[in-house]
């Protein structure tokens, strides 16, 4: 197993506080980080895995796209009993892709996975029974959503799905407080001080730009997906699939 240490990365109040990254230090801490940070975050795992036993198709390809530690991916392998399928898990930090392919070694998955450390826009997607961005895509720039949007949607096999999990914004300003507000309560009671809070929040700010449920449902639309089903919604965290 890799061993996971206790996130304290915000933990020093900071003269100025950096940009967030998904840097050795993140990768560290990251098991107990997003743990603590996204609720629901194991629930969504285990249940993109039973998702994945039931889109999975023989001979066909299933995406991890940002898969950092690889736990979407082994949730996958867990699942799928069909035969002759590839997980391909894609993330562009080399330190997150390096103590992945250890997990992944650690736990020898009966379906294959590839590992690769790549931009997931430079990957080509084919023959795809699944394609998951599991808080991803918030990481992406805004203009080139849609790009990536349609390039799923064109990889992917007829009745194949696309899941995809993100922070969302709220379009009313006091529902939107409401939703933020019920979150640090959830990062407190889960051990982080309002100094962690605020500093993971300053750092986050200009690189985790939000959308709302609306924006996601139109952008999936307009790349042609047919039916979008929010099957998960925990304060401002949900995540949808969206059936080709
Ligand atoms: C919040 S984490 C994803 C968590 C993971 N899917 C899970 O379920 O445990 C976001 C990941 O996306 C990766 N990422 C961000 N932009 C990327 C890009 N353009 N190409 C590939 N990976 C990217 C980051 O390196 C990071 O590991
Ligand atoms: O919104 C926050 O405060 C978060 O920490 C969320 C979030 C995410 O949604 O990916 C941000 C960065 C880390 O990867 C873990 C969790």
């Amino acid at each position: 197993m890799i061993s996971s240490s206790k996130d304290a990365i915000y933990s020093q109040p900071a003269e100025q506080v950096s940009d967030f990254r998904f840097d050795e230090n993140v990768a560290e801490v990251f098991p107990d980080m997003i743990q603590r940070s996204v609720p629901g975050y194991s629930t969504i795992v285990d249940a993109i895995g039973q998702m994945a036993g039931r889109y999975a198709e023989a001979n066909s390809h299933l995406y991890d796209l940002g898969c950092s530690l690889g736990a979407v991916s082994l949730a996958i392998s867990r699942y799928v009993q069909t035969p002759d399928c590839k997980i391909i898990a894609v993330d562009n930090s080399p330190a997150m892709i390096e103590r992945c392919q250890r997990h992944l070694q650690a736990f020898k998955s009966p379906v294959p996975i590839e590992v690769v450390c790549e931009d997931l826009q430079k990957v080509p997607i084919h023959n795809a029974s699944m394609v998951v961005m599991n808080f991803t895509l918030q990481f992406i720039q805004p203009d080139q959503r849609a790009a990536i949007l349609e390039k799923i949607y064109q990889g992917l096999k007829p009745g194949g799905v696309l899941v995809l999990s993100e922070k969302v914004s709220h379009p009313s300003e006091q529902g939107n407080a409401l939703l933020v507000d019920l979150h640090h309560e959830f990062k407190r009671r889960n051990g982080y001080s309002e100094l962690e809070i605020s500093q993971k929040r300053s750092a986050l700010e200009k690189i985790m730009l939000t959308d709302s449920f609306s924006d996601h449902e139109d952008r999936l639309k307009k790349a042609g997906f047919s039916d979008i089903v929010m099957w998960f919604k925990c304060f401002n965290f949900a995540s949808m699939v969206a059936v080709k």
